[in-house]
Formats: structure tokens, sequence, C-alpha cells
């Protein structure tokens, strides 16, 4: 889209939650330093009446913020030429009754912004575009069911004439899909699905894996009767774009139940990183993280798209950091895997992908007996697994700097124990089949999280900080050097893009699972986040659950936050006083 290509170029303003199409949430801004950033103060803040999961973050076009909250899903237009003045609000009526079919808080991942349109996805499934000045709805059109747990919290993605949206349900059993629709319009241009015939996963003859063609109904071949039909794969993540190659690229989560026993085969293509054609939709390649997975490492987590010096050669390179715990390189434009290594230490469910291009099990992570949650054909109880099933890095977006060439990564240091169960499908009920329970990576720092720098044309830690609690939020990286990011007890740091060191703090009101962004007004750069304890990790505030188990285990495991923080729903604005 030409809006969203000038706007994106210009680093004053910030229209998209993953800061440009690449995804890099780099901005160029450079008025605050490693050398200055110790200055920083409140500048204003903004209370959004809502009090659970506060994922995402602010845009700014112009001199206007737009702001989301949690379900409902308020949007607010704030005017920056007057400290924040609600110019407009919009408040969608939705059925409360979706709250209970969300499977891991009532968060929404932000607005989007081309043509001047604001677009919103609800948490039943509406896609709402806003006419930006007026806050008046263009058009809407409703993406999904949420009787049958299809529900959505994810942003939308601007591309060309189009815009393209996800769905969550893969704990429901839904057949989850990519949509694309008018700009313009709403009507639907194309839907993809990430499991099911070639018809409707949009596969053809020309459509690889690693380098060969993937055959007629690949995806069909690696699931058991009709289970493909409540087979998951879920689009409920982040959405990159290639406006040279005219790829967009995301990742489809895990296949349903969470009982392996239920599913035999591949499960293709859930956990799957995806090329699809900006126009058609039609797929041009496909690569499996983990196939046939026993864990919940959903792959939907962010592609960051940067072109990397690797082996002597500039390659256009897609960076993935996954819930599995591999941190993965691959040629955008060709879907060759180029690296492929555990991005912390604690990773013990596989000992490594085979990176072997002549071995029958290219490509594939190779498993460890212990860990695996079936074992000949019966689903067992496993302790000690590592990563949790809310992986080594779950939804929390990753920062890439062009400067120090660095990913900037918010990570979980978190293991699990899990109980697989036989459940069976009713639509629009839990179909989750396994029983949880986390706890800190045995045998590190104690904590549940760090915060780490990587390089990916190696595939190397470079630096790594610990944290008490896993960093649930997402990481901005500034041309001062400077890398942002949020925690769970709720302080918004700075650290140094070459080093880690720390070199600010600042204990906000809530718990952060929203991501850091930046923004000029009136030639002044402000740091903004959203706090608001929730999402997976935070679910047992945000939710006011006790039993360790519940929230598909995370009540129990993050427990200790309730000594550091409460519900909130606030936007900080920083800035540094004149
Ligand atoms: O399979 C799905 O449809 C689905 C949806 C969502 C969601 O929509 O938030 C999450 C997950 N899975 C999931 O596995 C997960 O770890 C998770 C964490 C969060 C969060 O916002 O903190 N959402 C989700």
């Amino acid at each position: 889209n030409d809006s969203v290509l000038k706007l994106t170029q210009d680093p004053n303003q910030w229209v998209l939650q993953t800061g440009d199409y690449a995804n890099t949430r780099h901005s160029k801004l450079k008025q605050i330093t490693t050398d200055n950033v110790n200055k920083l103060q409140v500048s204003w803040t903004f209370s959004t009446g809502v009090l659970r999961g506060h994922e995402g973050s602010p845009l700014v076009v112009g001199d206007i913020m737009y702001v989301h909250t949690p379900f409902p899903n308020i949007v607010y237009a704030l005017d920056l030429n007057n400290e924040g003045k609600i110019i407009w609000k919009y408040e969608p009526k939705q059925d409360p009754t979706v709250i209970p079919v969300m499977c891991c808080d009532t968060v929404n991942r932000g607005l989007a912004y081309a043509d001047g349109k604001v677009f919103l996805h609800q948490a039943d499934t509406k896609v709402v575009a806003l006419d930006a000045k007026t806050g008046k709805v263009a058009w809407s059109v409703v993406n999904g069911d949420p009787k049958k747990g299809e529900t959505n919290t994810a942003t939308v993605m601007p591309v060309k004439d189009k815009v393209l949206v996800g769905i969550s349900g893969g704990e429901f059993g839904v057949q989850c899909h990519v949509t694309a629709y008018d700009i313009n319009t709403g009507k639907q241009a194309w839907r993809a699905y990430s499991v099911g015939p070639d018809s409707q996963i949009l596969f053809d003859e020309k459509t690889t894996a690693l380098g060969k063609p993937v055959g007629k109904d690949s995806s069909l071949a690696t699931w058991q009767g009709d289970q493909w039909k409540t087979g998951g794969g879920c689009t409920w993540g982040w959405y990159s774009y290639d406006p040279q190659l005219n790829l967009i690229y995301y990742g489809s989560g895990n296949p349903s139940t969470w009982n392996p026993k239920q599913r035999p085969g591949d499960n293709k293509w859930s956990m799957t990183i995806f090329a699809r054609d900006a126009d058609t939709g039609v797929a041009k390649w496909v690569y499996q993280m983990t196939p046939h997975d026993q864990w919940d490492f959903d792959g939907i987590n962010e592609m960051i798209l940067a072109d990397q010096q690797i082996g002597g050669q500039t390659r256009p390179t897609l960076v993935h950091f996954d819930r599995n715990g591999f941190g993965y390189t691959l040629d955008r434009k060709t879907g060759e895997l180029l690296v492929a290594e555990k991005f912390d230490p604690a990773v013990n469910w596989a000992t490594k992908v085979d990176m072997d291009k002549n071995s029958p099990t290219y490509g594939r992570p190779l498993v460890v007996d212990k860990y695996s949650t079936e074992k000949n054909g019966e689903d067992v109880n496993t302790t000690g697994i590592c990563p949790a099933a809310l992986g080594t890095k779950d939804q929390q977006p990753a920062a890439f700097s062009p400067d120090t060439g660095l990913f900037y990564v918010p990570t979980n240091h978190v293991c699990m124990d899990y109980e697989p169960f036989r459940v069976s499908y009713t639509p629009g009920q839990p179909y989750v089949g396994a029983t949880l329970s986390m706890f800190p990576a045995p045998g590190s720092h104690g904590g549940m999280g760090n915060f780490i720098a990587w390089d990916a044309k190696q595939g190397k830690i470079v630096w790594s900080n610990p944290e008490q609690f896993s960093v649930w939020s997402g990481a901005l990286s500034t041309a001062g050097g400077v890398v942002f990011y949020g925690t769970l007890e709720g302080y918004l740091k700075a650290v140094d893009a070459k080093t880690g060191k720390e070199l600010y703090k600042f204990k906000t009101p809530s718990g952060i699972i929203g991501n850091v962004m930046t923004y000029t007004h009136k030639g002044k750069q402000y740091v903004a986040v959203l706090s608001g304890v929730g999402g997976w990790a935070g679910i047992g505030l945000a939710a006011g659950l006790t039993d360790p188990n519940a929230g598909l285990g995370a009540v129990g495991g993050y427990a200790a936050l309730s000594n550091y923080t409460a519900l909130g729903g606030q936007l900080t604005v920083f800035a540094i006083p004149q």
C-alpha cells in the first residue's frame, strides 16, 4: 500500500504495529541516545478505562495518536496538539460471550493505518475500517463465528489494495485461515487455510518446501480422515510483507488438539512459515518447523525481513524466533533454510534441527524421546520439558537494528510438565486435551525470562540479560543506540544496543505486555508504551484465576506476579524535558 510505504519511511510517525512492513521495530529517531536516555521522564499519560491485558501499541499519524484497548476494543483518537484531548472515540458493541472463547486473555494487538482509514479487528472477528479523521465506520465485515470458537486478537496488515487478517481458535479446533479483504469495500478477495485440500490452502504445483515441490494435497496426506477439519493452524500472529518480492509472510499455530495421540501424522501445515503471493494468496514456499507438535509450540511469531551477509553473500533473509526455542534464518525468496539454532540454552525437547540436505530428516527437529508427550502411539505424562507451551518466545515481537546487525529478543525461560488427555470435539467448546504446569528453567538464574541480543547470521546469543519474569513486551530498537522493552512487573527498560547494559528503568502502573513505540511531535522524540498486565503469562491476574493448573498452566507458573503488580490500563508517554 503506497500510503503505508510512504508513512513507514517517515520515522516521526508510527503507522503499523510492526513499525514497518519488514517487522523490524527499528526507528531512525536518535534524539534519545545511550548518553541521555537516563534523563527520560513521564511527559503525559492516558487511562484506557479497561483493565485487562494491553498488547500492541498506539499508532501516530500526523498529529493524532490512535489508542486501542482489549475487549471491548475501544478506539481513541487523541490530539497530540492538545495534551491528548479525545478527538473521537469508537466503542464497538460486542457480545460478551466471546470472552470465554478467547484462550489467552481478551487482548488485542492493535490497529493499523492506511489510505486515511484506521483498521480494527475486534475480538468477535468483525473487521472495521474507520475514517481516521472522524471515527465513522467506512465498512465492516465479519471474518468468523465465535460460536465455533473463532475469535481475534491480532492486528491487520494493509498490503496494496487489501487488508490481511488472521483468526484465533487453536484451542477450539478451528480450521484457521488468512483472509484478504478489499481495502475500500471490505469485499473478500481471497482466503487461504493452513490445513486442508489444495483448493483451500491455495497451494499449486509450484509451491515448495525446502526447495522441492510439495506435491498434490500435501496437507491432507498428513492427517487421518477428516481430522484436518478441526485441525487448528491458527493465524493469530504478525504479518510481514516484501514489496519487491510481493510476498507476505506469517506463521501458523498449533494443530488441534494438544493431545498428539489424537492426530497421527505431521499435521501439515500447522506450525509452518508461509510465503504467499500478496495478490492471489497462493503459497510460494512453506517450511514446517515442528511437525506433529506435541507441546503447543505455535509457529505464529513474527517474521523479520532483513538483508544480511551470509557466507560472503548478501541474502534476503527472514528471521524468526519460534516458540519451539529455535531461531531460524531463511532465504525469504526461496525458503532455503540457512540457520536454525537454540536461542535459549535451556531448550531440551530437540537436540538440533537437521541441517544435512542429504538426510531424510533434513529440516526437521531431532526430538528427544524423553521429552515427547506421545510414545509408541500412546500419550504419556512427561516432565521437565523446556521450553513450556508458551515457548522460548511467544507473540511478544523482537526488533532488528541495521546499525548493530543484531536482533533484540524478549524471551521466556520457562519449562513444563505435560499430561495429555483424551478430548472430544464440540463446536465452541475447549478442545485442548492436556494439563500443564509451568516453572522457571531449572539450574539457571531462577528467573522466567531473558532479554537477549541475537546474531542471526551465526545463530548465536551475543548478550543476555536475566529477567525475573518472561519478557512479554515487544522490543523497540532506535538509531540512538538504545533498545527499549517492558517487563511483567511494569518496568519500561532502556538498554545499550551494543552491550545490553541497563541505562534506565521506570515502573509504570501495571505489568507491561504491550510493545514499545516511538515518534516525534513538534520536533521532539517521545517513547510510549501501554501497561496492563495480562496475556497468557498474566492470565491469573487478568481473569482472577487462582487454581495453579488454570489458564492452561500459566496461573501457577506466574503466581508470584501478584507480588509486583495489579490490573491496569494505561498509556505512558516519555520524553527528555528541555
Ligand atoms: O491457537 C490459537 O488460536 C491461539 C490464540 C492466541 C490468541 O489469540 O491470543 C494465543 C495462543 N493460541 C497461544 O498458543 C498462546 O500462547 C498465546 C499467548 C497469547 C497472549 O496474547 O499472551 N495469546 C495466545
